[in-house]
């Protein structure tokens, strides 16, 4: 597995090969290739027009020779669901790859998965999702190098998990504190927290900008009536006559 730079996600449609792929890819450095597009691209037709044209045997024939002629490096790979049923196409990726299952339960599959003719679902005649899914599991189970089981997981969970099981460096988590706060640094070179502002709302937004501009406005006004630059920290008696004056310009 060591020298091996290319991942292959495998599982049930929806399980995730194609978004989570896509993500992996950017997380690990690496480039992303559906071979589900691959297909349509080599063949300039939907994959629901390739499987009415030549049924369901004719478009897994296809599907095993475009896997099986995949020539990629440090990619992620996701191929259709049904690229488990192409020996050919098993045996390439096995020796170009990492294969990961990903594994959902029958019940959060049917949840997920819309219209299945639509999707472009291999389905034989008579056959329902769950006989896909019974037929399929011990296929995938038999291909896969890791298993990640998916379950009541945030698609960003699910790539940690691949990447610890990979062992990868775990991606650095922020804690709430330094989400919601930066570092400030004052003028005596004290730290302090302030609230990001990604997080503010927009009320504490415009408060601030009110804020910046009335303080910007003294800044300047107090430069034109004392003349040139002040250094209110060192100069008291320049403070004091700051304060008076801004007091009684305010009322
Ligand atoms: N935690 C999750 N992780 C991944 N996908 C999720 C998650 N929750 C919901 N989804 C949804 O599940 C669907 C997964 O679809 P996707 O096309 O990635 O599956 P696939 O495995 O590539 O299917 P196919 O075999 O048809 O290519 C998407 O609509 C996605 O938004
Ligand atoms: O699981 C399946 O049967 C399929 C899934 C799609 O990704 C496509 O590969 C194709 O439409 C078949
Ligand atoms: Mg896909």
């Amino acid at each position: 597995m060591g020298k091996k730079t290319n991942i292959t996600l495998i599982g049930m449609p929806a399980s995730g090969k194609s978004s989570v792929g896509v993500v992996l890819a950017k997380r690990l450095g690496k480039k992303f290739v559906d071979t589900d597009i691959v297909i349509q691209e080599k063949h300039g037709k939907l994959l629901k027009e390739l499987i009415e044209e030549n049924g369901d045997d004719g478009f897994r024939e296809i599907e095993d020779e475009v896997n099986a002629s995949l020539d990629v490096s440090n990619s992620i790979i996701s191929p259709g669901g049904s690229v488990v049923y192409g020996q050919k196409a098993m045996k390439h990726l096995k020796e170009i790859s990492v294969i990961i299952y990903l594994q959902l339960s029958y019940t959060a599959i049917k949840s997920r998965l819309g219209d299945l003719r639509e999707r472009g679902i291999t389905l034989k005649d008579g056959q329902s999702l769950k006989d896909l899914y019974l037929e399929r599991t011990p296929l995938y189970e038999k291909y896969a190098d890791i298993t990640i089981n998916e379950m009541k997981k945030t698609l960003a969970k699910t790539i940690d998990e691949i990447c610890e099981k990979l062992g990868e460096k775990p991606r650095k988590k922020r804690s709430f504190k330094e989400k919601r706060f930066q570092k400030i640094t004052n003028s005596k070179g004290k730290q302090s927290r302030e609230k990001t502002d990604s997080t503010k709302s927009n009320k504490e937004r415009a408060d601030k900008k009110r804020f910046d501009n009335t303080k910007s406005v003294k800044e300047k006004s107090s430069r034109t009536r004392f003349g040139g630059e002040i250094n209110p920290q060192k100069n008291n008696v320049q403070r004091k006559n700051l304060k008076k004056y801004f007091k009684k310009n305010e009322n």
